[in-house]
C-alpha cells in the first residue's frame, strides 16, 4: 500500500470513530485493527505495530473518559502522536553549520541511491548558500564517477574524484583535503555500494570512515524495500556509526513502511525522504509534518521553508510594483520561475493543510512543470517593453501570433496565460495602490515579510492556534474542504466558469498564494490569531482569484 492510500486509510478509520454513537472498547478494537492493518500492508515492522496498538490501548482509559467527545479526541491525539513515535527516535537530527567545515559521509547498498542522493542533499545545502563539493570514493562500480560528475555538473557543483586511482581510502582523503583547503562548508563523500551485505563493503567503509572523521554518516535506505528494511539497518549500525537516513524512491508505488520504521532499529532520524529521480526531488523529513501531510493534514513548516528558499525579498522591483498595485508580465514571470526553481507543484500543494491525498491526485508533477516551462517560453519570446506592461499590449494579434510562433505554443494557450495574469493583476491592484492594504506598507517591511514568512506562522503562533488541526479548522471555516475542493476542480479546468483552466490556473493561484503570502505579514505586527488569519484568507482569497 503506498503512502497516501496508507494515509486515507488511517484518516478514513479515525473519520469513522467519529460519526460512531457510542465510543467503546469494541469501537476502540476496531479502529485499531484498522490502522494496524493498514501499516502491515504498508510494510512497517510487525513488533512496532504491534507496540504502537498496545501503546494506544496502555494510553486510553474508558472510565476516565467521561464524554464521548473526549472520547474521541482522547483517542486521536494518542493514535496521532503513536504514529508519529514510529518515525521519530527523539534525537535531534544533524544539521551542518554554516562557517564550520562539515564532513557527511554517505553509506547503503548499490542501487538504494547514494550518488543521486548526494547529489540532491549538495543542491539543498547550495540553496541555503552554503559552499557545498562532492566527493567520489565510489571505485567499486564502474561509471560510478562519470555518474557523479554528471549530476554535479548540471547542478553547478564542484567535485572530486579519480578515473585510475583504484584506492577508495585515498581518493576520500585527498577530496575531503582539498575541499577543506579551499574552505568549504559541507564536504559530501560518496562511498561504493554491493549487492548485499558483504564484508568488503563494511570494513571498506568502516577504512574512510576512520580515515575522514565524516561529522555525520548518512544511511541511504531504498524505500521499496519492505519488511527486509530491519535487518539491513541493523546490519550498517552494527559497522559504522549512522546519524542520519535518507529514504529514497518514496515516489511512484513504495509502499515506505519498512524502510520508516527502520528508525527503530537504527535509533538514528530520517533527514530527508526522495520522492523522484530528479534533482528537486528530495524533501526534508520531520516526523509531526511527514505524519500530518500523510494524513492530509498539510506541512505547513515546509511550505515556509519552501517560500522562503523562493527568496522573495531578493526581488525588489517586484515587491516596488506590488505596493503601487502595479503587476506585470515580468512580475509573472519570475514568480512562476521561483515556482519553477522549488520543483513539482504537486509537493507544494502536498504542504497545504486540507490537502488530501486524494485532492492531490491529478496534479501531475511532470505536468504541471511542463506547463510551467512552456510559460517560460511564451515570456521569453516577449520583448523587453511587452514584458515590462501589464499585458494589454497584447490585444494585437498580430502580436500574439508572433509570441506563439517564437514560443511553439498554441495562442489560445497565451491567452489563458494572460487572461491569469489580468486576474492576478486585479487581485494586486485592489491590494496595493494608495488605497489597497499592501500600498500602505512600506516596501521594507514587504520586504521582510517575504525574507521570513516564517515569523507570521512562528511555532509559537501555531501552537496559539492550537497546532496544525487549529490552522486546519481555520481553513476549513474560511470555505470548507468541499469550498476548496470545488476551488480546485474548477482552476484544473474541470468546473464550470473556469478561466483559462487546467494547471494553468495553479500555477498563477500559487503565484497568487506567494504574493499574498509574502504581503500578508507586512509591517511585521500580524498580531496573533487576526494576523493570521488575515494572511490565511489573503492566501485563500488569493487562491480564489484563479477562478
Ligand atoms: N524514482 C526514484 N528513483 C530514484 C530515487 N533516488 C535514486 N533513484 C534512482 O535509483 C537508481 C540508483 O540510484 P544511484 O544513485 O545510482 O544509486 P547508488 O546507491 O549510488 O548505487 P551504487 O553507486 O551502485 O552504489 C537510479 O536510476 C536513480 O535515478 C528516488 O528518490 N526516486
Amino acid at each position: 500500500m503506498v503512502l497516501n492510500e496508507l494515509g486515507a486509510r488511517i484518516n478514513g478509520a479515525l473519520q469513522a470513530l467519529s460519526k460512531e454513537s457510542v465510543i467503546d472498547s469494541k469501537a476502540v478494537d476496531a479502529l485499531l485493527r484498522e490502522i494496524c492493518g493498514a501499516l502491515l500492508e504498508s510494510d512497517v515492522n510487525v513488533r512496532l505495530v504491534h507496540q504502537l496498538r498496545e501503546n494506544v490501548k496502555k494510553q486510553i482509559n474508558m472510565d476516565d473518559l467521561a464524554t464521548s467527545s473526549n472520547k474521541r479526541k482522547v483517542i486521536q491525539t494518542s493514535v496521532y502522536d503513536e504514529l508519529c513515535r514510529l518515525v521519530d527516535p527523539g534525537v535531534q537530527p544533524w544539521a551542518p553549520r554554516k562557517g564550520k567545515q562539515n564532513v557527511i559521509m554517505f553509506v547503503g547498498l548499490q542501487g538504494s541511491g547514494k550518488t543521486t542522493s548526494c547529489t540532491k542533499l549538495a543542491l539543498y545545502y547550495k540553496r541555503k548558500g552554503m559552499k557545498v563539493g562532492l566527493v567520489c570514493a565510489d571505485t567499486f562500480r564502474a561509471g560510478a564517477f562519470d555518474q557523479l560528475k554528471q549530476n554535479a555538473s548540471r547542478a553547478h557543483i564542484p567535485f572530486y574524484g579519480s578515473y585510475s586511482e583504484a584506492d577508495p581510502v585515498r581518493i576520500a582523503l585527498e577530496g575531503v583535503g582539498k575541499f577543506r583547503k579551499d574552505r568549504f562548508d559541507l564536504i559530501i563523500v560518496d562511498t561504493s555500494g554491493r549487492h548485499k551485505q558483504e564484508t568488503e563493503l563494511f570494513l571498506e567503509m568502516e577504512q574512510i570512515a576512520a580515515a575522514v572523521k565524516p561529522d555525520n554518516t548518512v544511511f541511504v535506505m531504498d524505500g521499496t524495500i519492505g519488511q527486509a528494511a530491519d535487518a539491513q539497518a541493523r546490519a550498517f549500525k552494527e559497522s559504522v556509526d549512522i546519524g542520519s537516513i535518507i529514504i529514497t524512491k518514496m515516489d511512484g508505488h513504495a509502499k515506505g513502511g519498512g524502510a520508516i520504521s527502520a528508525v527503530a532499529a537504527t535509533g538514528s532520524p530520517i533527514i530527508f525522504i526522495g520522492t523522484g529521480e530528479h534533482m528537486h526531488d528530495l524533501d526534508r523529513f520531520s516526523a509531526r509534518p511527514f505524519i500530518s501531510k500523510m494524513l492530509g493534514m498539510g506541512d505547513l513548516t515546509g511550505l515556509v521553508e519552501t517560500v522562503q528558499d523562493m527568496q522573495l525579498d531578493k526581488n525588489t522591483d517586484m515587491m516596488k510594483n506590488i505596493a503601487k498595485g502595479v503587476f506585470t508580465l515580468k512580475d509573472m514571470r519570475d514568480q512562476l520561475q521561483n515556482i519553477l526553481k522549488m520543483g513539482p507543484l504537486g509537493k507544494i500543494m502536498g504542504m497545504m493543510p486540507g490537502m488530501s491525498p486524494e485532492m492531490m491526485q491529478g496534479f501531475d508533477s511532470d505536468e504541471s512543470s511542463k506547463k510551467l516551462r512552456s510559460y517560460m517560453c511564451v515570456f521569453d519570446s516577449m520583448t523587453e517593453k511587452e514584458l515590462a506592461s501589464d499585458g494589454k499590449v497584447f490585444e494585437d494579434e498580430a502580436r500574439l501570433m508572433r509570441v506563439a510562433r517564437g514560443s511553439g505554443v498554441r495562442v489560445v494557450e497565451i491567452q489563458a496565460l494572460l487572461h491569469q495574469h489580468r486576474q492576478f493583476g486585479q487581485i494586486v491592484k485592489k491590494m496595493g495602490g494608495p488605497n489597497g492594504m499592501l500600498g500602505k506598507m512600506n516596501p521594507q517591511a514587504m520586504q521582510q515579510m517575504a525574507k521570513n514568512p516564517g515569523a507570521a506562522m512562528n511555532p509559537n503562533m501555531l501552537k496559539q492556534m492550537g497546532g496544525m488541526s487549529g490552522v486546519q479548522k481555520m481553513v476549513q471555516q474560511m470555505g470548507g474542504m468541499s469550498g476548496m475542493q470545488n476551488m480546485m476542480k474548477q482552476m484544473m479546468g474541470g468546473g464550470s466558469g473556469g478561466a483559462g483552466g487546467g494547471m494553468g490556473g495553479m500555477q498563477d493561484m500559487m503565484a497568487q498564494m506567494m504574493g499574498g503570502m509574502g504581503g500578508g505579514g507586512g509591517g511585521g505586527g500580524m498580531g496573533g490569531m487576526g494576523g493570521m488569519q488575515e494572511m490565511m484568507a489573503k492566501m485563500m482569497g488569493g487562491m480564489g482569484g484563479g477562478r
